[in-house]
């Protein structure tokens, strides 16, 4: 849908800000542009909607080199979200939201039911429509940016580090809610972070780009992760590297040791030996209790749970983090399903390389 072709820009006198760019994004599907600071993320990002204009090569949308269309134009054709919300101080939050469409000639009443539903696409309550930007949160005010780039429906989402002046937590959360939306939406997204986890984790595709511009790989994030093409990617992507990919491998086959988990009200009959999994009524893990030690209140927390069906980073986390040792996983109501060790995880990775 995207396609760079060969593309190379120099600002005055400086040397090559992105050189000899070529890639396709897939239509439908988030295009990660990842690495160092000063590498050519944003330059490359803004030759897509003519922000910026390259030096050499082409850059086609749907085949169609963009130099061929006005500006203005092409830029109502694509939602762009940036790291400072972007919105308009002086307009309520509501006006920021139908900009786009009025100046698409929609009529003022059209824009703002517009913008109304789009409030709720974005998980932000009505009544918000009516303030200014600077009465909203900054989690907030990403909300709004990304409600006003989708206000004209564009096929092509552009966004240049949104999530990256709010805290972690936030991050996290409009993380996964762009995920949600994407899921309905089928936008085509370029997406610029210097953050190699949001990356992985955002990413149907990553581009790692590398000092002076150069893009050094181009690959699934898994893909990555197992083989970096060099020394730069493999430091890039970071130590951890072999933990991390175990997030793109499914934990299926792996078997469970029936827990013998008790309810915290229960624990007068339990057998003091060894480590015990303590739940609440509803069977959902509430802590451990260490051998010899039955009183309630002596619970240990802490521990993350390995949900059935996802992958084997969590469920080695769920091991390696546990207080006794043993892993509990838990069905999609969070109820303890069974326990898993290390050796179990370990043969499934094994089992996994060698088949
Ligand atoms: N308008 C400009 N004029 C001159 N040089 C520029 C201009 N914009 C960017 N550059 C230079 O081009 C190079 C690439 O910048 P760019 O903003 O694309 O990098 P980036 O990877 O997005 O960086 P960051 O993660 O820090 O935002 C840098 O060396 C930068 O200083």
């Amino acid at each position: 849908m995207v396609s760079f072709r060969n593309v190379t820009k120099r600002y005055a006198g400086g040397q090559a800000a992105v050189e000899n760019l070529s890639l396709d994004t897939d239509r439908g599907a988030i295009t990660v542009f990842v690495g160092p600071s000063g590498c050519g993320k944003t330059t490359s990002l803004r030759m897509i909607n003519r922000m910026v204009e390259p030096t050499a090569g082409t850059v086609l949308v749907d085949g169609t080199d963009v130099a061929r269309r006005p500006a203005a134009a092409l830029r109502r054709t694509m939602g762009y979200v940036m790291q400072s919300s972007g919105l308009l101080p002086h307009r309520t939050v509501l006006d920021n939201i139908a900009t786009v469409p009025r100046l698409n000639g929609d009529s003022r009443t059209a824009a703002r039911r517009r913008a109304q539903e789009l409030l709720e696409v974005v998980g932000l309550d009505q009544e918000l429509g009516r303030r200014y930007p600077a009465q909203l949160s900054g989690g907030q005010q990403q909300r709004v940016g990304v409600a006003r780039a989708l206000a004209a429906d564009p096929p092509i989402l552009l966004m240049d580090e949104p999530f990256s002046a709010v805290d972690p937590v936030v991050r996290t959360e409009l993380q996964r809610e762009l995920l949600r939306l994407q899921q309905n939406l089928a936008k085509t997204i370029a997406f610029v972070t210097h953050d190699i986890d949001e990356a992985m984790v955002r990413g149907d595709k990553v581009a790692v780009f590398a000092a002076g511009g150069r893009l050094a790989q181009f690959a699934p994030p898994a893909d990555i992760l197992r083989a970096p093409v060099d020394d730069f990617v493999a430091a890039f992507v970071g130590r951890d590297r072999g933990f991390r990919a175990l997030g793109f491998e499914p934990a299926d086959g792996l078997t469970l040791e029936p827990a013998d988990a008790v309810p915290a009200g229960s624990l007068g009959g339990a057998a003091t030996g060894g480590w015990l999994l303590v739940t609440d009524d509803a069977g959902r893990p509430a802590g451990w209790l260490p051998p010899g030690v039955r009183e309630p209140e002596a619970v240990v927390t802490g521990g993350s749970l390995f949900v059935l069906g996802s992958s084997l980073r969590l469920a080695l986390d769920s091991v390696l983090s546990s207080p006794s040792g043993k892993g509990v996983a838990v069905d999609a109501a969070g109820r303890v399903a069974g326990l898993v060790d290390a050796e179990t995880v370990l043969r499934r990775i094994a089992a996994g390389r060698s088949g």
